[in-house]
């Protein structure tokens, strides 16, 4: 007897999400889910098939994540891994000048510093977003649409692949604003850059372009977003047109003296169109999209493997770290660039810090005081 329809069975498909749809919004500070139609060579929408895009949308704070925004990022990758028909998971962020910047300043300083419990429940949630992205069951692409810097860099890191805007800039802030990259940075940066430029690419607080990191292959691909009538142009900050001068390379690096002044200028007042950009996440898209579902996150999760051993083994150490120095350096640097209005300055006096630990002073509020910036008459 060959048919089985004798066997109990129960039909329809399951709902495997964990979040509702509420936790996105289109309001700012807030995270924007959408699913849209994967397109053909031609530009053709695909019945039935779709990228799920996941929108840090937070511009006027450079697209840095709340708390609340963390845990929409959390819901919209969960989203896209627990649905079939998404072929890959778009992380992008709102407007033309950044990508995400990392934590929320004013959240670390206002609420976090000084409050080492509630940044240690922060970075539960924190290290979950990274967990996710590196969980989706899906291809994931960062799509760069402006800088990406600190806990910014960490999560775009955490991607698969990222295709970036030619704007962007790329580093870390934490040692200079009062925290380390410890979000992913330091675990994900030696594997893909060469050790010694990863360090220093950790610890300087040095913005790179994209052509360098094009260069250095933290990125997959670079494209110009200014568009001027119908040409496109390239940042014209950067050099782009020659890899070698006076026997150093040059690809990529930032252009100096009066070259820079003018480029800077030109881009401030420039139109910029993010089609290119959108051409090349689409063309990956559909490379993705005629490959084996099921052979293709076999593939993506067996190198992702490599970029999880080094996170698993500090993310948890790293978070009571992190929450321990709350009560520190971040009160200081945070509260710092939060202030940055009010005193005029974004940073501690660094030297009067060092000066003062090594006479053994306690870092009570005296000292606290003497290094921060003062209120301006
Ligand atoms: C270098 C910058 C990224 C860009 O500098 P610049 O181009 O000069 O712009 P600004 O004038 O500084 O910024 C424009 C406005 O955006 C606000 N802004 C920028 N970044 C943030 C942010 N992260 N949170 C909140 N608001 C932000 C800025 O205040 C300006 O607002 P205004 O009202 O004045 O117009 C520079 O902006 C910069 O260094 N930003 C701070 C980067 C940072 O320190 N991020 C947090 C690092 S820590 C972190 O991310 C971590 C992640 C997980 C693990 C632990 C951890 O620490």
């Amino acid at each position: 007897m060959s048919d089985l329809s004798w066997m109990p069975r129960e039909d329809g498909l399951k709902d495997h999400h964990l979040w509702s749809e509420n936790t996105f919004g289109t309001e700012a500070p807030g995270v924007i889910y959408e699913k849209k139609p994967i397109l053909d060579p031609q530009g053709n929408p695909v019945d039935g098939v779709y990228s799920a895009w996941v929108t840090l949308n937070n511009p006027k704070q450079y697209n840095s994540y709340t708390t609340e925004m963390v845990k929409g990022v959390i819901a919209g990758f969960h989203r896209a891994s627990a649905d079939t028909s998404v072929v890959a998971c778009v992380f992008t962020a709102m407007g033309d000048k950044a990508f995400c910047t990392g934590g929320n300043t004013k959240e670390y300083s206002e609420y976090y510093s000084k409050r080492p419990n509630e940044y240690g429940l922060y970075m539960d949630l924190f290290n979950a977003m990274v967990d996710t992205i590196l969980f989706c069951k899906k291809p994931t692409i960062c799509r760069v649409n402006g800088m990406r810097v600190a806990g910014g860099q960490e999560i775009g890191m955490a991607c698969d692949i990222a295709i970036s805007s030619d704007l962007a800039i790329y580093g870390q802030a934490g040692p200079k604003h009062g925290s380390a990259p410890d979000g992913g940075s330091s675990d994900f940066l030696p594997w893909m850059l060469p050790m010694e430029l990863a360090m220093w690419n950790c610890v300087s607080c040095e913005m790179w372009s994209a052509y360098k990191m094009y260069r250095l292959g933290l990125i997959s691909k670079c494209v110009p977003v200014i568009k001027d009538g119908d040409k496109w142009v390239r940042n014209p900050t950067v050099i782009t047109d020659s890899y070698v001068a006076d026997g150093d390379l040059v690809y990529g690096e930032y252009k100096t003296g009066d070259a820079a002044k003018e480029a800077r200028a030109y881009v401030k007042t420039a139109t910029t169109d993010f089609e290119l950009l959108d051409k090349e996440v689409n063309k990956i898209l559909w490379t993705y999209a005629n490959l084996f579902p099921g052979c293709l996150i076999k593939s993506v999760e067996g190198v992702r493997l490599k970029k999880k051993y080094f996170w698993d083994q500090a993310k948890v150490i790293n978070r009571h770290w992190l929450a321990a120095n709350m009560s520190g350096e971040a009160f200081l640097g945070f509260g710092a660039f939060n202030t940055k209005k009010i005193t005029g300055t974004d940073t501690i006096d660094f030297l009067e810090y060092r000066r003062r630990l090594a006479a053994g002073e306690t870092l009570d509020d005296v000292l606290m005081a003497a290094v921060l910036g003062k209120p301006k008459e």
